[in-house]
């Protein structure tokens, strides 16, 4: 069998994070997750309550929902999840992709490889900070760098770290350390993933915002860094399908 498990397919809309930010692309999210991230923006994916919203689906499927949403007016897909990694029958859409021309974006935690990543044009690999509850296993991340730096394809992979608050700065900073030569983003965390209170919002995660700021620009140990807000909340808040 050759399908998985997908939650939600939207767009065309903008990367709201990360090394492509602003890029006009599709969104396709699958379901599944190996970590439970207490903060998760898409704990839908995983937590059950998106149970119903999942739909076993053959790659030609979500290319043709893909077309049937953007049309022609799209030449970025961005896969995210829950962990796409999970899936490797991913392979049979990412070649469909890219026979059709189409760029491809993934995100995922780095825990786990699949041969398919060598494929990816932008790759973000997204380790969890201590305010999730998760544990990052080193190895699997050096594993997969590494395998990526054999590929190399290195340039199309970036390192994305979400900080809530201190202890998640430094965990950030050592992993920038470790993999110096990979580029490297600190994302502001959303505390607030649940309200609808779109003002509210925007003007704490500004003050988060600001905060990751001169964080970063006072500490002589991080240079070669982006510091990045989630752009979509900006404009549309914590709505979902966008
Ligand atoms: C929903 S995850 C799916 C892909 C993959 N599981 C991962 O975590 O990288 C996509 C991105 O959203 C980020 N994210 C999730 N919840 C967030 C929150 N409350 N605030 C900021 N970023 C968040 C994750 O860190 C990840 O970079
Ligand atoms: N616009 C927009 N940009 C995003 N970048 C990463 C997302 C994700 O949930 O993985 C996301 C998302 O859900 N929407
Ligand atoms: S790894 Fe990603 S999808 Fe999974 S729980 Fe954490 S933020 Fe959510
Ligand atoms: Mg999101």
């Amino acid at each position: 069998m050759s399908k998985v498990p997908v939650m939600e397919i939207f767009g065309p809309t903008i990367q709201g994070e990360g090394m492509v930010i602003g890029q006009k692309t599709m969104f396709v999210r699958t379901a599944g997750c190996d970590y439970s991230c207490s903060w998760c923006d898409s704990a839908f994916t995983w937590d059950g309550t998106g149970k119903e919203m999942t739909k076993q689906m053959e790659a030609e499927e979500i290319w043709n929902e893909l077309t049937s949403l953007g049309g022609e007016g799209f030449s970025f897909v961005t896969i995210s999840g829950g962990n796409p990694a999970l899936l490797k029958n991913l392979s049979f859409l990412i070649d469909l992709l890219k026979s059709n021309n189409i760029k491809i974006g993934l995100e995922t935690q780095g825990s786990k490889w699949q041969d398919w990543f060598l494929q990816i044009d932008e790759l973000t690999l997204s380790p969890k900070p201590p305010s999730s509850g998760m544990v990052t296993d080193f190895e699997a991340l050096d594993m997969i760098i590494n395998n990526l730096s054999e590929g190399q394809t290195t340039q199309n992979t970036s390192l994305k770290v979400v900080v809530f608050d201190d202890e998640d700065y430094n965990y950030a900073k050592k992993v920038h350390h470790r993999y110096p030569h990979i580029p490297f983003f600190l994302q502001v965390g959303n505390e607030n993933n649940k309200t609808s209170d779109n003002l509210k919002l925007v003007s704490l995660l500004l003050q988060k915002y600001e905060w990751l700021i001169n964080k970063t620009m006072l500490d002589h140990e991080c240079k070669d860094v982006k510091v990045l807000p989630q752009l979509h909340t900006y404009i549309w808040g914590n709505k979902r399908g966008v």
